[in-house]
C-alpha cells in the first residue's frame, strides 16, 4: 500500500468537538466525490469543497510506502511537544480511501490519538478514536455511527432531520464557507445555522474558527 499525502502540518483542530486541540494534521491526496479539478466541480458528487487535495506538492506532502514511513512524517511534525498522548487528524481529500488498518495500528503503536475527517461514503476500519463523518449531498452515508456527525449546511435538498436518528454522540451543524467568499451568503447561511440550532437543541453549531484566526 503507498499511502499519497498532499500535505503534513501542525495546527489546531478548528472545527467540531474537537476545536481548539493540538494535532498534526495529515491530509491524504484524493476523493470518491470530486476530482479536485475546477473544470469538473459544477458536475461532481460534492461541490462545495474549500480544499485542495489533488498531488502530493503541499507542505511534507509525499508517497509513502510502509505505515511507518507515514508515521516517522507525522513524529517530525509533533516534535517534541511533550504530551501523554500525541495527536493526529487524517483528512483529506477522502481518508478513508486510503486509511487502513496497518497505519492506523502504527499510528496507535506511536502513542497518537487518531482522528478522521470522512464525508461517510465509506465504512472505517476499526480502531479511530474520534471519527467525524460530514454527509454530502444525496451520497448514501454507509458510515452511521460515530463521534460526531458534522453537517454542513445549508445544501440543497438536504434536511438535517435525515441524519438525526444515527449513532453519533454529538451532532453539528457548521455554515457552508461560500466559494466566492461573498460575506451576505455567508452570513445568511450562519443565520440558517443559528436558528436551526435554537430551535433544535440535538444540534450544536460548529464554527471553522482556524479560519477566523488565520490558521491553517
Ligand atoms: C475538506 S473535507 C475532507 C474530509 C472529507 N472528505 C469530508 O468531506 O468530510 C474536511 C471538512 O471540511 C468541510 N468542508 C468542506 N468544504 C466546506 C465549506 N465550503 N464550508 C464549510 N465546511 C466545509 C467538510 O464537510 C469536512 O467536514
Ligand atoms: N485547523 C484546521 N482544522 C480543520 N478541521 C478540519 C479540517 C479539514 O480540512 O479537514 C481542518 C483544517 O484544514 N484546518
Ligand atoms: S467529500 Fe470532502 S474532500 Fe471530497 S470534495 Fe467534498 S468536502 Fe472536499
Ligand atoms: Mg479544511
Amino acid at each position: 500500500m503507498t499511502y499519497s499525502f498532499k500535505e503534513i502540518f501542525l495546527t489546531l483542530q478548528g472545527e467540531g468537538g474537537q476545536a481548539g486541540r493540538v494535532a498534526v494534521f495529515a491530509r491524504f491526496a484524493g476523493c470518491n466525490l470530486w476530482s479536485g479539478r475546477e473544470q469538473d466541480r459544477a458536475t461532481a458528487a460534492c461541490t462545495f469543497c474549500d480544499t485542495d487535495f489533488v498531488g502530493t506538492d503541499g507542505e511534507n506532502g509525499g508517497k509513502f510506502t510502509t505505515p511507518a514511513a507515514v508515521v516517522a512524517a507525522l513524529d517530525a511534525q509533533w516534535g517534541g511537544i511533550d504530551a501523554a498522548e500525541k495527536s493526529v487528524v487524517f483528512t483529506g481529500g477522502e481518508p478513508l480511501l486510503q486509511l487502513d488498518a496497518p497505519l492506523i495500528a502504527a499510528a496507535k503503536a506511536a502513542g497518537y490519538f487518531i482522528a478522521v475527517e470522512s464525508n461517510g461514503t465509506i465504512r472505517a476500519p476499526s480502531g479511530i478514536d474520534w471519527l467525524c463523518i460530514s454527509p454530502k449531498g444525496e451520497n448514501r452515508v454507509h458510515q452511521t455511527s460515530g463521534q460526531e456527525l458534522k453537517l454542513v449546511w445549508p445544501q440543497d435538498n438536504v434536511d438535517p432531520a435525515e441524519f438525526a436518528d444515527m449513532a453519533f454522540e454529538r451532532f453539528y451543524l457548521q455554515a457552508k464557507d461560500p466559494l466566492d467568499q461573498d460575506p451576505a451568503v455567508r452570513a445568511g447561511h450562519t443565520q440558517r445555522v443559528i436558528d436551526y440550532c435554537l430551535t433544535h437543541p440535538q444540534w450544536r453549531m460548529s464554527v471553522q474558527t482556524h479560519k477566523m484566526v488565520g490558521l491553517k
